[in-house]
């Protein structure tokens, strides 16, 4: 059976590495059009006139259809079905249509002055494109998971999916340093210049995918021919994810997720306004700073998930984790603290917290559930995890809105707020404490269940 089962593609090193990096390209442009309107906050209050609120309902249209119209869970189903290469495929295309409807939304001139159901039109159509675009990235990032699994069982598991991360980060990091500068590349700011970028990058990740597809059925055809012709495996049941649903490990996984994820990427969105808000710096260099998160995690992911896959220790690797997004967050909601270099250190120890759990969090999911009920479960813990990212920044713009302005100010010319950050940051300390509970309570369920994360992932 071990004879067998090494003669499959996966074996070869080329062949995973090759098929690791395709996937992870294309979830790098996903990466990076998720956040190219992060560092524009400014610029869209100052050139289309949106408010605060705007931005908010506009980055919270990342889980309008993932969550309320389920996608992200008929995605999973569908990926545990038909597999990676149909579901990563319609994935990456959902991805450049959402794109190109928002990408006319935010270039459109029409729709100025007009508003739908209390919404002003561009802000609702920007907002339908990325609600569209939100469906294609998260579906592919199940998809990779799978394609992960699929590749790299039994070898560089955790090293792999935080390679995947840490690629994944490039994009954030890239969108949030280059955006700004993008939109001003002419001298005359235009935000639509940064989504048509994002758009372009998306078409050439759907062809890697494409090309991704190629490996795949190859690495298919060669487990087919090494498995004795009597092994069935199991097919994914609906009746499945009743299973998942009533797993407490899942459960504790998914609550650590909405609540670890729901104090970094609704940060982030808010961050480059932090900078200059709090910590007075210039609005061109502002997304410099936050971009270090997604740098520092590129190296560190991957190495933190090198150390799980040898070492183990995943559960108490997320508890350190929390652990220091809280003392992050409390640290920036100190009003004193308020010098840029500090901006800079606390932006580090972020960036460490995000790389230690994501190194071990994605890995987990797979010793919780079985191979066939991955895509499924990654899914709901997606879905679970959207409402916080749909609902955070909402949160967030209307409690800056509502309780935090503190004046006005001119920048590049344009009539701006200024805003008070103490309250968000402490907000998003709250999501930190409760996210530490969760991580003891998911090292005691491992404990019981015997899930092994605690214990390596590489297997000699
Ligand atoms: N192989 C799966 C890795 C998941 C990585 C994880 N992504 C998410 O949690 C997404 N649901 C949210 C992506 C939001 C993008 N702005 C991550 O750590 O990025």
């Amino acid at each position: 059976m071990t004879e067998k089962i090494r003669e499959t593609l996966r074996d070869s090193k080329k062949a995973r590495w090759t098929a690791l990096a395709l996937a992870s390209f294309t979830m790098m442009c996903g990466y990076f059009f998720a956040d190219v309107m992060s560092p524009l906050k400014g610029l869209l209050e100052g050139q289309i006139g949106w408010t605060s609120s705007d931005y908010g309902t506009f980055t919270s249209a990342y889980g309008w259809f993932n969550v309320f119209l389920l996608m992200l869970i008929f995605g999973g189903i569908i990926l545990d079905k038909v597999g990676v290469r149909i579901t990563g495929f319609g994935a990456a295309l959902i991805m450049v249509i959402g794109t190109a409807i928002q990408y006319w939304a935010i270039s459109s001139t029409t729709l100025q002055g007009s508003s739908i159901w209390g919404i002003k039109s561009q802000v609702f159509f920007a907002s339908i494109g990325y609600a569209t675009f939100a469906v294609g990235v998260e579906v592919a990032g199940i998809t990779v998971t799978k394609v992960i699994y699929k590749w790299f069982q039994g070898k560089e598991l955790a090293l792999a999916m935080g390679l995947q991360v840490a690629l994944a980060r490039v994009g954030t990091a890239f969108a949030l340093a280059f955006s700004v500068p993008i939109a001003k590349i002419t001298g005359v700011a235009d935000v639509s210049r940064s989504v048509l970028v994002g758009l372009i990058a998306l078409c050439i990740g759907l062809l890697a995918f494409v090309v991704y597809i190629f490996i795949d059925k190859k690495l298919d055809q060669s487990i087919a021919d090494a498995k004795p012709d009597n092994l069935e495996e199991e097919e994914f049941k609906i009746s499945d994810i009743r299973k998942i649903v009533t797993n407490k490990g899942w459960w504790f996984i998914a609550i650590l997720c909405v609540l670890f994820y729901s104090a970094v990427f609704p940060f982030l969105k808010y961050a480059t306004d932090l900078m200059v808000n709090k910590f007075g710096v210039e609005m061109d260099l502002a997304g410099l700073i936050p971009s270090l998160l997604p740098f520092g995690t590129i190296l560190l992911t991957p190495l933190f998930g090198n150390i799980y896959d040898r070492m183990g220790k995943g559960a108490s690797i997320m508890i350190w984790g929390s652990v220091l997004l809280i003392v992050v967050h409390l640290l920036f909601a100190v009003p004193f603290l308020n010098n840029w270099a500090i901006a800079i250190l606390l932006v580090i120890m972020l960036g460490i917290a995000f790389s230690l759990v994501p190194s071990a969090m994605w890995p987990s999911v797979t010793k919780i559930v079985p191979e066939r009920q991955l895509g499924t479960a990654m899914a709901l813990i997606f879905w679970v995890q959207n409402w916080g990212l749909m609902g955070v920044p909402l949160l967030i713009g209307w409690v800056l809105d509502k309780y935090c302005i503190t004046g006005q100010t001119v920048r590049d010319g344009l009539m701006v707020n200024t805003y008070d950050y103490t309250l968000p940051m402490l907000i998003f300390a709250g999501f930190g404490f409760l996210a530490v509970l969760f991580a003891f309570l998911l090292k005691i369920e491992d404990r019981k269940k015997g899930y092994g994360l605690e214990k390596p992932n590489y297997i000699r």
